[in-house]
């Protein structure tokens, strides 16, 4: 085989232990991606007070979200890339940035397994541009490549926020639920700290300094985590036909006291029932596999917010996950991808 496909996701514990989920928040959270501050105080506040608090709650969530195949986000990647290379015919295997597998031994086992590969393509398994989710991914998988002195070439999938086929994948995954009588749909996408958004502007001078930043043309928009899900966002909702006063978006997840990007979800959850939303319909598109984010915090949590602030109906679509169509995106990605590698040469 002289082509191969590695999915790379963001990984879960190893159980949902304590202990395990410590380990696993002091490697997410000493990131210098994640948490971009000098590291001495990064080791002191991940280390000393963020792990050892929230590793226990965190462990709590996980005990409810585990199921007989692990952590879901982790059974729901490898489901995936079996069914791409069933639909591709080309060996897939699939990393995580934490825990594991890792890529280092991910990448040891394609060398040892495919002796004549030629190109390896990774699929970052973010639709969205964030210095916290596809960066560190992308840089982390390169990191471990370069080391070890491979043959084979490494490619990357770039983010298909506006691809069309992910958008019409995403579309139709929504589209059933549209049949119900819903009040709106609310697009919750993973948050991050607005800092982020001002570092990964490559012009420096756009993003959030000039005004309606996102709907003004700029190179800026390639790294733009909130341009990239306001599109989303606005395109899903145009192919659906959903009218603009039917839907809006919102950021969940947030950590620590920095300003993150807003409105906050769990604000909407208690905001929406007040203006008159009573159906209310849930998407979270930054996720593509079902995880503690949505299953715990959208369909548990946030389903109890909206109700208790006076909601009556909750639901919350699924991520794309093995969908059909979502797997078939998966196959077009990385054939442009190849494609666009052989023009270059
Ligand atoms: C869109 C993808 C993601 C971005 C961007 C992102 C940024 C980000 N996350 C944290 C902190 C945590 N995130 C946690 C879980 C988690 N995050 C993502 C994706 C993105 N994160 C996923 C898919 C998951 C679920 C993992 C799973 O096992 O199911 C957690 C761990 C759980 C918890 O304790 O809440 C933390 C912590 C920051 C600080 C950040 C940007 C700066
Ligand atoms: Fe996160
Ligand atoms: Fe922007």
């Amino acid at each position: 085989m002289k082509t191969a496909i590695l999915l790379v996701n963001l990984g879960s514990p190893d159980s949902p232990s304590t202990k395990d989920v410590r380990r696993y928040l002091n490697e997410f959270l000493m990131d210098e991606r994640v948490i971009d501050i000098p590291k001495f105080w990064r080791t002191l506040l991940v280390k000393g007070i963020i792990a050892p608090l929230r590793a226990p709650k965190s462990a709590a969530k996980y005990v409810r979200i585990w199921t007989e195949d692990g952590a879901p986000l982790i059974a729901i990647t490898e489901k995936l890339s079996k069914l791409l290379e069933e639909f591709t015919g080309i060996p897939t295997y699939y990393c995580m940035r934490y825990a594991n597998p890792s890529p280092k031994e991910v990448l040891e086992a394609i060398n040892d397994e495919l002796p004549e590969l030629m190109d390896l393509v990774m699929v970052p398994l973010y639709p969205h541009y964030a210095m916290s989710s596809y960066e560190t991914a992308v840089e982390h998988v390169k990191k471990a490549y370069n080391k070890a002195r491979y043959t084979f070439r490494l490619h990357t999938v770039p983010p298909f926020y506006k691809h069309p086929s992910y958008l019409n994948a995403l579309a139709e995954s929504i589209r059933p639920f549209l049949q119900s009588d819903y009040d709106h749909i609310l697009f919750s996408y993973h948050g991050v700290p607005v800092r982020h958004v001002l570092k990964s502007d490559i012009t420096g001078s756009h993003c959030c300094k000039v005004a309606d930043c996102c709907s003004v043309t700029s190179a800026a928009h390639a790294f733009c985590y909130l341009h990239q899900v306001k599109v989303t966002t606005d395109k899903v909702a145009q192919i659906l036909s959903i009218a603009q006063d039917k839907y809006s978006f919102s950021f969940q997840s947030r950590l620590g006291s920095d300003k993150w990007l807003q409105p906050y979800t769990a604000d909407a959850f208690k905001s929406l029932p007040k203006a008159g939303v009573k159906k209310l319909l849930v998407a979270s598109p930054a996720f593509v596999a079902d995880c503690l984010e949505t299953i715990e915090e959208l369909e548990d949590e946030g389903k109890e917010i909206f109700l208790k602030n006076g909601g009556e109906e909750f639901t919350f679509i699924p991520c794309l996950n093995t969908n059909r169509l979502w797997v078939e995106t998966l196959a077009l990605l990385v054939d442009e991808t190849l494609a666009s590698v052989l023009t270059e040469k």
